[in-house]
């Protein structure tokens, strides 16, 4: 599945932001949308999930697809606890026996077993995340559309979390698009970076890594090529 976005505009009242963005993401790669605060990458993320319609343009290639969204903010259910909040996502796309099985598979992914039974306010911001990051692989979509998902985590759960993604993607091959400021991230995960300026988003340049992501760790001077070329200005 190729994703095509064809001159794609979008203003907030005189604010510009998209302007005519013109952009083809292949399938088979994982894609990160990278750039500074405020120049309009979760509009753009915002728009490729439908959850807002641009002013003018198209989005190719993501139609009658199921999405697993990770927002910048967890909406959870206030009034569910942390298993009731995955099983609602859940019970609509699996058999109850299925679903519940994969509430217990993705919370001890993210640790959270011991919480299920607590309601979000019970819980700290990165306790929410997980909670979110664990509905999203529940629900297990076509379409992997992250917003910073790891903001928030320590470094040794991201860590867990990023090669369980990797080791996912290899398995299930979803489209998977993610938001990030972190370069190390970026540099962890992505196949394809798209590097923004903005507002209006407009695209600076596209890193490819070609490396395979097993071998990152030990290809450091190919990998500081590639944080030298993201960090260049
Ligand atoms: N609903 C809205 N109404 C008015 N302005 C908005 C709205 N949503 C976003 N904006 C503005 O549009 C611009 C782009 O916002 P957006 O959230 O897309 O940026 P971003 O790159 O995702 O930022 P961040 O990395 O901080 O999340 C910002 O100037 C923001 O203030």
């Amino acid at each position: 599945m190729e994703l095509l976005i064809k001159d794609l505009h979008k203003n907030y009242g005189s604010l510009e932001v998209i302007a005519g963005l013109n952009i083809a993401l292949p399938s088979g790669r994982i894609h990160c949308v990278f750039g500074p605060s405020g120049c309009g990458k979760t509009t753009l993320m915002n728009i490729l999930t439908g959850l807002i319609q641009p002013d003018k343009g198209e989005i190719q290639g993501f139609s009658n697809k199921t999405f697993s969204y990770i927002f910048q903010e967890d909406r959870l259910l206030p009034w569910c606890t942390v298993e009731e909040n995955l099983l609602f996502v859940l019970e609509n796309r699996y058999e109850r026996s299925e679903a519940v099985k994969r509430v217990d598979k993705y919370l001890s992914l993210v640790d959270l077993e011991r919480f299920r039974k607590s309601y979000p306010e019970e819980l700290s911001g990165g306790m929410r995340q997980r909670v979110t990051i664990a509905r999203a692989f529940a629900y297990g979509g076509d379409i992997f559309a992250m917003d910073e998902p790891f903001k928030g985590l320590h470094l040794e759960l991201k860590k867990t979390l990023m090669d369980y993604i990797i080791h996912y993607w290899y398995d299930k091959k979803p489209f998977f698009i993610f938001i990030t400021h972190d370069i190390d991230e970026a540099l962890y995960l992505a196949d394809d970076i798209y590097v923004f300026q903005g507002p209006p988003l407009n695209l600076e340049k596209q890193i490819t890594i070609d490396i395979p992501h097993i071998r990152r760790e030990c290809r450091k001077e190919q990998m500081n090529h590639y944080k030298a070329l993201l960090m260049k200005k």
